[in-house]
């Protein structure tokens, strides 16, 4: 039986956090007062609470128009810098210790921002968060173009542009079916030819010819959910006998990280319920899986609650939780050596303690 404090004790690692996804409700509260913004609710913890009751809607679409507010305060330096900052002091305080944080900079900017002041700008929240921050963390940025607009390419470049100064990836994400990432291959093309790494938002709202385009049009190197692989796996009630489809198996084979989300999956209708989430599944068959929170604001999670909710589910113990953080760390965008260095010196002798064994 895993204590709730072991949980938070534990080094996670998080690869699908919004950083417009993860704002305090007190933060947007100031920051809407700041500029005159009107949000549902003046106080903030009521206004935490109508984040995820409005972002419980079943759809992806609907899910996505709760962001509104959180961009919409999001418009200067000043605001990008301190959301960054408080993001990262709030993962290392939950336990994180290696964190990729997306955001698209192309929504940052109707006060006036050019996309590489929004780019610093998190970057100096990031510095600061994690020279403030209460335990060691290493957090990255991953920038994330709109599948549903057009700068795709511009923001591509952008992620090789800052490759050296804390970007580490490039994602889409936004509302997926009518949006193909195969929409944005010219993007994904020059980031290869770049060397560069890229996530795609597939398989969450939208079935498997999106995991398809994703990883044989595009090249993903990871998904974001990737949940619906399920429909490529046949299997009985127990889960002991399964047979995968040729989509499946090439995720499998090849080791390609999925960026599992339980809890933002059941807002949006992508899963039923914690217990009768793939994740479980899909562990179980040993494919690479990773937890995450996506939007911690709008899902009122953390790490910490993700594998909780998990552990209870699934009787995960810290073997497991040791398996999802390697899992996580072996899938990061940080250059070889100093993922290595984060699974040898943070992760595994955390757990070794914690699991008394010899290795
Ligand atoms: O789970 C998601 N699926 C697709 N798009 C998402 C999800 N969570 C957040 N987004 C969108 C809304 C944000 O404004 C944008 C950039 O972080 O990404
Ligand atoms: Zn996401």
């Amino acid at each position: 039986m895993i204590t709730a404090e072991q949980v938070q004790e534990a080094p996670k690692v998080l690869l699908h956090d919004h950083l417009d996804g993860g704002l305090r409700p007190e933060t947007v509260v100031e920051l809407a007062q700041e500029i005159g913004h009107t949000v549902p609710r003046s106080d903030a913890g009521d206004l935490g609470v109508w984040f995820v009751e409005s972002a419980d809607s079943g759809s992806l679409e609907r899910y996505l128009e709760t962001f509104d507010h959180t961009v919409a305060v999001m418009q200067t330096a000043e605001a990008i810098t301190r959301v960054a900052s408080e993001c990262v002091q709030d993962l290392a305080a939950d336990g994180v210790v290696y964190a990729e944080v997306r955001y698209a900079p192309e929504q940052h900017l109707t006060r006036g921002l050019t996309l590489e002041q929004v780019v610093d700008a998190v970057r100096e929240g990031f510095e600061h968060g994690m020279a403030h921050a209460e335990r060691p963390i290493v957090a990255r940025q991953l920038l994330t173009a709109m599948r549903h607009k057009a700068r795709s390419m511009e923001i591509a470049e952008l992620a090789v542009a800052y490759r050296d100064a804390g970007v580490v990836g490039f994602d889409i994400a936004g509302a997926e079916a009518g949006y193909p990432p195969t929409r944005h291959l010219d993007a994904f093309e020059y980031l290869q030819r770049e060397n560069a790494h890229f996530t795609i938002h597939a398989g969450e709202a939208f079935g498997l010819p999106s995991i398809w385009q994703a990883i044989q049009w595009c090249g993903a190197d990871r998904l974001g959910h990737g949940v619906r692989i399920i429909d490529d796996i046949t299997y009985d009630e127990t889960g002991d006998k399964h047979e995968l489809g040729r989509l499946a198996a090439y995720v499998r084979d090849r080791r390609i990280p999925l960026e599992m989300c339980p809890s933002s999956n059941l807002q949006t209708g992508a899963a039923t319920s914690i217990a009768e989430h793939p994740i479980g599944l899909l562990a179980k068959l040993r494919f690479r899986v990773t937890v995450n929170t996506d939007n911690r604001l709008m899902s009122g999670t953390s790490m910490s609650r993700e594998l909780t909710l998990l552990a209870e589910a699934f009787d995960y113990t810290l073997a497991d939780f040791r398996w999802f953080a390697i899992n996580a760390m072996k899938s990061a965008f940080l250059p070889f050596d100093e993922r290595l260095a984060i699974i040898d010196n943070t992760i595994k002798p955390w757990y070794r303690d914690a699991l008394q064994t010899e290795r």
